[in-house]
């Protein structure tokens, strides 16, 4: 089944004969459109439609692997209305706008409209060859790139000068960063989302690092924490802590694995180290056409892992004024267990 065959499904187990869809991965999930956040997609029983504009009249004909109509609203929506007239019509309600669900309503007074939340994310969860093979390349890409430029974070250089180049080398491949890149040295690495700053790197610190490339509309994301010079005997036994949680908690990543308990494998780990309150953000995330996607693995997670899911396994300790630690590993749960994609060495501190 085509994941358009897979949402027709999907409308019919949630009771709606169409979905309005506006959430941009899930526009390029359904299209291949690669500038989703000016598409919409409406999808019906036996026709799917992507609506863009006059800007994109090339790119939707070269790209969409479903018809186009060119308009912005309201054309748009007058457009889809003969389309909709009569049925109940799904709509995201985890991205439209209230203002967007007001246009609906205006133009779409005969269609019953329904909020329905997570139905192509839930899809995207597991990937298509393709998918992971665009996921493999940006990993391949963060981990040269992180081989390259590991030699130059050293005292004296600025966080931002180390981020300025794993972007110039991702922007040289054809790549973009995923994200900001995140440089966090000494104290700052107790900010979890520490992006780069204007710091200098001084000898004796930890420094942390998460990266990702965005290649071809997918991401990678992975994070090493590297010493530079001797860093103080409380950072290396967190170092460890938190190398022996993520490694036990990589270890256990197979089919059928609740989300919720691998989690906790990790932070049990770290509490047991007393760092329990210095992890402070969830174990991991689903990766693909976003960086944060499906399935999320904290501990209220009701996500189970299958195979072609493609996760991060991302412990941390974060302790104010001193510093931190995350390590993570992007991996794809396979039919027997998983594969570990990213492949930067974890140093030995
Ligand atoms: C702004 S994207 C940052 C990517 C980074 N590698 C990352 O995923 N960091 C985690 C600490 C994170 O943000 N986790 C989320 C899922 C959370 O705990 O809510």
């Amino acid at each position: 089944m085509n994941r358009l065959e897979q949402v027709r499904d999907a409308l019919k187990g949630a009771g709606v004969d169409a979905l309005w869809v506006s959430h941009p991965a899930n526009v390029r999930t359904l299209t291949g459109f690669t500038s989703p956040a000016d598409g919409k997609v409406l999808v019906t029983a036996d026709a799917a439609t992507l609506y863009t504009d006059a800007r994109y009249t090339v790119q939707a004909q070269q790209e969409s692997a479903i018809p186009q109509f060119i308009a912005r609203p309201p054309e748009t929506y007058r457009h889809a209305a003969a389309a909709v007239a009569g049925g109940r019509v799904g709509f995201e309600a985890d991205h439209l706008t209230v203002a967007g669900l007001e246009e609906l309503r205006t133009h779409w007074p005969e269609a019953e409209l329904v909020a329905l939340s997570g139905v192509v994310q839930e899809l995207r969860q597991i990937k298509s060859a393709g998918e992971l093979e665009a996921i493999r390349a940006a990993q391949t890409l963060a981990d040269r790139v992180f081989a390259e430029v590991r030699p130059m974070i050293r005292a004296g250089v600025r966080e931002l000068d180390v981020a300025l180049e794993i972007e110039n080398r991702l922007r040289q491949a054809g790549a973009t960063a995923a994200f900001d890149v995140i440089v966090a040295s000494g104290p700052r690495g107790a900010m979890p989302h520490g992006v780069a700053s204007e710091r200098v790197i001084e000898a004796g610190e930890l420094v942390t690092v998460d990266m990702g490339a965005r290649l071809n509309g997918y991401n990678s994301d992975m994070t090493r924490t590297v010493a530079v010079g001797e860093p103080s005997g409380e950072m290396r036994r967190v170092y460890r802590a938190v190398l022996e949680a993520e490694q036990a908690a990589v270890a256990a990543v197979k089919p059928g694995m609740r989300a919720a308990e691998l989690d906790a494998i990790a932070r049990d780990i770290l509490a047991g180290h007393g760092l329990g309150e210095a992890f402070a953000h969830s174990l991991g995330h689903g990766v693909g056409l976003e960086v944060h996607e499906g399935p999320g693995l904290r501990g209220t997670s009701e996500d189970v892992l299958a195979a072609g899911m493609v996760i991060t396994i991302e412990p941390g300790a974060y302790l104010p004024d001193v510093g931190g630690v995350r390590i993570e590993d992007l991996l794809l749960v396979t039919e027997t267990g998983h594969e570990v994609l990213s492949h930067a060495p974890k140093e030995d501190v």
